[in-house]
């Protein structure tokens, strides 16, 4: 029997019986809201988490980053358990996202890039040739070993506290890599796309695997969920992200199935694509602030569970504000077979961490079975 036939139930966190003998698991985490949430299985509450939940937001954050450079600071092993560690204890949130960045693994195998404060990840020399994807060779765990350093101590940590995992998707690192930094309307990205589709294809096929790879350390390392990011996906129409994106995302997807963690979805302004995103291969699809929770559940379609979708802009409204938009989400979550909730895209730098510890009690109360 292959990994592949293995039944969900057993090839998942329980018995650590994964296809790696590596698969560093503990029943405490199987049996968490948020995983539960994932598996579509009743919860006790709604479990909460924030994307971006470790950063700006935070003055512990600020301090502990004083001085080192956000790349850096991704391949120090006790200054990501640290920041990783501060929102769980802070705000009680029912996971911890791994610090680090989507540019991360890009780095690691020698693209030669920073991430610009306040701009964003930036590459010296973009990729838009057949010639530089030669640049783009394989990641082994040999590269990251700080990545698993880090998972071994926050897993440690976090006891029966589930640690998220995550990557970039091939279009959103494509994104960066021929854009050469961040982009508005992604023209050179389309102009690739469209003008030079087996290029195109052999980089997102490039970038599926390196993100495979990614991940698969990282659950291999003890991550009990991966969350794809392809954050800037929503600027295709449904034909091209079928016909251009979803083969690279599905093959990101198949690389981690065997391991039976839950594969969560995100991207923003995807409203369009939400059946798809499904279809690529998630067991959790992200839906955000613009397509009411009901809806997105509509649009995925039966068997997947949903992450959502408090609009983040939401936060700086007085408290009685975001309650009253907080239980929408709710109501609308109400029939679904498994809710996690979050913001519909990731905590804005000057958020009062205040209100997002308060957001998650609410949360916690208004569900609590
Ligand atoms: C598109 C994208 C990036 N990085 C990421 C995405 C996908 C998520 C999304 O859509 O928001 C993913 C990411 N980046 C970071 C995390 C940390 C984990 C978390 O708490 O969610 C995660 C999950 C840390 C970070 N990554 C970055 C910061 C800010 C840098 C700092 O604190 O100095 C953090 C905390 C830098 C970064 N890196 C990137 C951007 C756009 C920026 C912001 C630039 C800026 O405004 O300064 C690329």
């Amino acid at each position: 029997m292959s990994a592949n036939d293995l039944p969900r139930e057993h090839s998942s966190v329980r018995s650590g019986e994964g296809p790696s003998t590596g698969l560093r698991t503990t029943p405490a985490t199987h049996d968490s809201a948020f995983l539960k949430a994932c598996r579509r299985e009743p919860v006790p509450h709604t479990p909460v988490w924030f994307m971006r939940q470790a950063g700006r937001s935070l003055p512990e954050y600020l301090k502990a980053r004083e001085g080192v450079a956000m790349l850096d600071s991704c391949m120090m092993p006790e200054l990501v358990t640290e920041i990783t560690l501060q929102p769980v204890r802070r705000h009680k949130v029912d996971a911890a996202i791994y610090f680090s960045d989507i540019v991360v693994p890009l780095k690691a195998i020698g693209i030669d890039l920073d991430i610009k404060p306040g701009v964003g990840p930036v590459i010296a020399e973009p990729i838009r040739t057949r010639a530089d994807l030669a640049r783009l060779r394989d990641l082994t765990p040999e590269d990251v070993p700080y990545v698993t350093e880090a998972f071994g101590m926050l897993t440690a940590e976090l006891g029966a506290t589930p640690l998220i995992g995550f990557a970039g998707a091939p279009f959103t690192l494509a994104s960066y890599l021929v854009e050469g930094g961040p982009s508005r309307n992604h023209e050179r990205t389309k102009a690739m796309m469209y003008g030079e589709p087996e290029l195109w294809a052999d980089l997102l096929d490039r970038l599926a695997d390196i993100t495979g790879a990614f991940l698969k350390v990282q659950i291999e390392a003890g991550a009990s969920a991966v969350q794809l990011f392809d954050s800037w996906v929503g600027a295709l129409a449904p034909a091209d992200y079928r016909r251009s994106v979803m083969p690279a995302s599905a093959k990101v997807f198949d690389a981690v199935a065997p391991y039976g963690v839950p594969r969560i979805h995100f991207g923003v302004g995807t409203g369009e694509l939400l059946g798809l995103m499904g279809e690529a291969g998630a067991d959790v699809v992200g839906v955000d602030w613009r397509v009411p929770m009901d809806e997105g559940a509509r649009r995925v379609g039966p068997g997947k569970a949903l992450q959502g979708n408090l609009d983040p802009a939401v936060l700086f409204a007085p408290t009685e504000a975001v309650e009253a938009k907080t239980r929408e989400v709710l109501d609308a979550a109400s029939g679904l077979e498994g809710h996690i909730f979050n913001l519909g895209h990731g905590v804005l730098p000057t958020t009062d961490p205040d209100a997002l510890t308060r957001l998650v009690e609410y949360v916690h109360r208004q569900t609590a079975r």
